[in-house]
């Protein structure tokens, strides 16, 4: 991933709903939803509805519809399982201590197996069909789960266990591995949000359900038993888990009828997944990351009981501290995404790990239980977009052949941490124990869980920082102006931070002013010593010309509407190709007479080709750039064809009937309306001087303290392609070979 291709990554989400309708030719504004996509830099929550939009998006896409239904089904399973078994633990040893001891046993047998097998099951992914590899393994685990209750003792408990937990860590990554390959890679975001809000949110819920009714049947027939039958309906979703996917061909990509992709030998493709995984910085960064956090999350997992009746709460307070993780970790993983945006996921992930590590630290300091309830919240918030992002990386960074076995090492490292901490930290809280520090002055009340708790945020934040440090080697844009500018949603200054300059895009209609504006406002800007490139479409380019050609000439009156779209396209393609690109790279004021919005005006609305498909077709060919600020000089129709008619005889357009040009006014003001803080709107009836200084005014505000390139101190080579003239149009700007970029001048509008 590049530093910040900021409009290609706004545009990049499917978060569009499917092909709009035509505008009927009054719409008042029709482009509310249609608009979606565009609302990504307004700080109006609209992103909320994208991740909506893009979940919707990616469930329609069968296969991974149907995978997702078969691990939602899995996944209930598991957590009815894990009830049923704890509960059926508990139930077979007297006593507190051995309930809990059967308890911990429980667990510890549950993530064993991942630390020996876990790489040995990637491994495995990697190299042999995947839905088969997931099929069979569904199928073991529905035999073991309905042979807990028949066999019904504790050691075959833990047996079954252990190896329930074994063939879950061969179902898992191939699972993982197996789902960006179903996907595009903007989809794997989108789809990760749902796997995990499924797999911690909604399916555990659904499972306490159950098992709670399931425990009311009990009450009533009590020849029924409910952890049986918890234990006989999970075994059932394993067999339609298996079934689902036997069906879906496409999990099998690659690996298919039993092909062995790699020849090497299974050992050799172990110690290429490991030493993958050690030699790539991202791998790497991820890997400490994921790991370090685990740690984290272990102590705290250790400590909560005792950090709790430190605060003076009960099991209330416990299980009100445990709920609040799981809020923060949905509101994480729910609207992350759309609040970091634009921000590049290696930078959002070490970044959200120093900051849940700094929500433990300040836990670890907390007075009250209401304090450490919100910083938990946070904890869990940053700790959930953490792992969003580190899990998206790992699908759309790595490559099919190596990653199971990447996802596979993450984790078994998981449980491995898990392990160690939740074994260690005990041991350190017993042996802190209760003190007061004397510090003189004051004592201070040190205690073992606090200690802990503290030693576990200073982990995330190193390990934060060392993934932060691991991921974003060469990223040139500042990491505070990163996030400041992705939080405020500036995507003008994010283009700037990228090194690029600013566009300013004129819309209206026939003979509205725009020509006679964008000569003004350049020779203006040019005065003030910025270099100013002002460009016109259709046809600044040699091929454009010939395009301009084409559209305008009446004698085409048979022109298609389509083919009409896909010409301005065209034009549109090879002039940012050739003009608005390098001229922005090379942090220029752009100004172009025209852009996207005439043709969803025209094509769109006016020619009635869904709005939608005249947005997807403009963005693709403009590479997902978008005007920083759009002046739109507003005109009755009949006032501006009769100016245009004064000017030269009516192109293939301007003949259009005045319907047309009203459909077109109509939406160039949705369009406005629907991003103000984007469009300056002016009644384009106003004397030229008036509408010149409204516009002065504007912009001026508008590029205050923008290093832009300015002709004070002549520096850099900019190279861009002259643009064609042709009548009518405006020069294009000077070529100014000398030119750098600087502060800019004070502007006097
Ligand atoms: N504010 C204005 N009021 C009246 N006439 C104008 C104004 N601005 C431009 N014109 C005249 O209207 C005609 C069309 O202007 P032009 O700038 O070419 O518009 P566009 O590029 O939008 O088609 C020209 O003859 C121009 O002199
Ligand atoms: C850029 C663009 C222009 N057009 C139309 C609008 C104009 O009628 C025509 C040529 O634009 P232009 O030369 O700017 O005409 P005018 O100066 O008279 O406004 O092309 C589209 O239909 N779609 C587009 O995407």
């Amino acid at each position: 991933m590049t530093a910040a291709p900021v409009e290609e990554d706004a545009a990049a989400g499917d978060g569009l709903p499917p092909a709009g309708t035509p505008v009927p030719p009054d719409a008042e504004l029709p482009l509310t939803d249609a608009g979606e996509a565009d609302t990504s830099d307004r700080g109006d929550g609209a992103g909320a509805v994208g991740s909506v939009a893009k979940i919707r998006a990616v469930l329609r896409v069968r296969d991974f519809r149907k995978l997702w239904l078969s691990m939602s089904l899995s996944s209930f399973g598991d957590w009815l399982g894990l009830l049923a078994i704890t509960a059926m633990a508990a139930s077979m040893v007297d006593g507190f201590a051995a309930s809990n001891f059967a308890l911990g046993g429980v667990l510890l047998f549950r993530l064993l197996p991942a630390i020996v097998l876990g790489p040995l099951a990637g491994a495995f992914a990697d190299r042999f069909d995947r839905r088969k590899t997931m099929v069979v393994t569904d199928i073991i685990r529905f035999g073991l789960f309905a042979s807990i209750p028949i066999v019904d003792n504790l050691v075959w408990l833990f047996i079954a266990q252990f190896l329930i937990e074994a063939f879950s860590l061969f179902w898992i990554p191939a699972k993982d591995a197996a789902v960006p390959n179903m996907l595009r890679k903007d989809q794997l975001e989108p789809a990760n949000q749902l796997s995990l809000v499924t797999t911690y949110g909604l399916t555990p819920v659904l499972a306490a359900i159950v098992f709670a009714l399931l425990a009311v049947i009990n009450a009533e027939l009590p020849s029924i038993d409910e952890v049986d039958l918890a234990l006989y309906v999970n075994a059932v979703t394993f067999l339609v888990a298996a079934l689902v996917i036997w069906n879906l061909p496409s999990i099998s990509g690659r690996r298919a009828a039993g092909a062995v992709v790699q020849q090497e030998s299974f050992l050799g493709s172990l110690k290429d997944g490991f030493s993958f995984a050690g030699h790539t910085p991202l791998v790497r960064g991820l890997v400490v990351g994921i790991t370090g956090a685990f740690v984290a999350a272990g102590a705290i997992i250790a400590t909560g009981q005792f950090y709790v009746q430190a605060l003076g709460g009960g099991d209330a307070a416990y299980g009100l501290l445990f709920g609040a993780v799981f809020v923060g970790l949905g509101l994480g993983i729910g609207v992350g995404p759309s609040i970091a945006r634009d921000l590049a996921r290696e930078r959002v992930f070490g970044v959200a790990i120093v900051f849940a590590g700094i929500a433990v630290l300040l836990l670890s300091a907390s007075p009250t239980l209401w304090i450490s309830l919100v910083l938990v919240v946070l904890m869990g918030f940053f700790a959930g977009m953490a792992y969003l992002a580190g899990f998206t990386l790992l699908g759309t960074e790595v490559e099919d052949e190596i990653r199971g076995r990447t996802f596979a090492i993450v984790q078994s490292l998981v449980r491995a941490a898990l392990i160690v901490s939740l074994g260690v930290v005990p041991f350190g809280v017993g042996l802190i124990g209760q003190h007061d520090v004397d510090l003189g002055a004051v004592a201070l009340p040190l205690s073992g869980e606090r200690v802990m708790l503290f030693v576990a945020g200073l982990i995330a934040v190193g390990v934060g920082l060392l993934a932060y440090r691991q991921m974003d080697d060469g990223r040139p844009v500042p990491l505070l102006a990163d996030v400041v500018t992705a939080l405020r949603r500036d995507t003008t200054a994010r283009r700037r931070l990228a090194r690029g300059g600013v566009l300013i895009a004129f819309e209206g209609g026939e003979g509205a002013g725009k020509s006679t504006q964008v000569r003004r406002l350049q020779e203006w800007l040019a005065d003030e010593g910025l270099v100013a490139r002002a460009s016109f479409e259709p046809g600044a380019t040699p091929a454009g010309a010939g395009i301009r050609g084409i559209v305008l000439d009446k004698a085409q009156a048979g022109l298609a509407p389509r083919a009409e779209a896909l010409l301005y396209a065209a034009d549109r393609a090879q002039h940012v190709h050739d003009v608005l690109r390098p001229a922005l790279d090379a942090g220029e004021v752009v100004i172009t007479d025209r852009f996207i919005d005439s043709s969803l005006a025209y094509q769109g609305a006016g020619r009635t080709i869904p709005l939608d498909d005249v947005r997807m077709l403009s963005r693709w060919a403009a590479q997902g750039l978008q005007p920083d600020l759009t002046i739109l000089l507003d005109l009755p129709p009949e006032v501006g064809l009769a100016r245009a008619r004064g000017r030269a005889a009516a192109d293939r357009l301007e003949s259009e009937s005045l319907d047309f040009h009203q459909r077109v006014r109509q939406t160039f003001r949705a369009l406005a309306e629907a991003a103000p803080d984007r469009y300056l709107v002016l009644d384009a009836r106003q004397s030229p001087d008036e509408i010149a200084a409204a516009i002065r005014m504007r912009v001026a505000r508008f590029l205050s303290g923008l290093p832009l390139q300015n002709l004070a101190h002549p520096v850099r080579q900019v190279e861009v392609a002259p643009p064609v003239r042709h009548d009518g149009r405006p020069d294009p700007a000077p070529h100014h070979p000398h030119a750098q970029t600087g502060a800019t001048p004070q502007l006097h509008p």
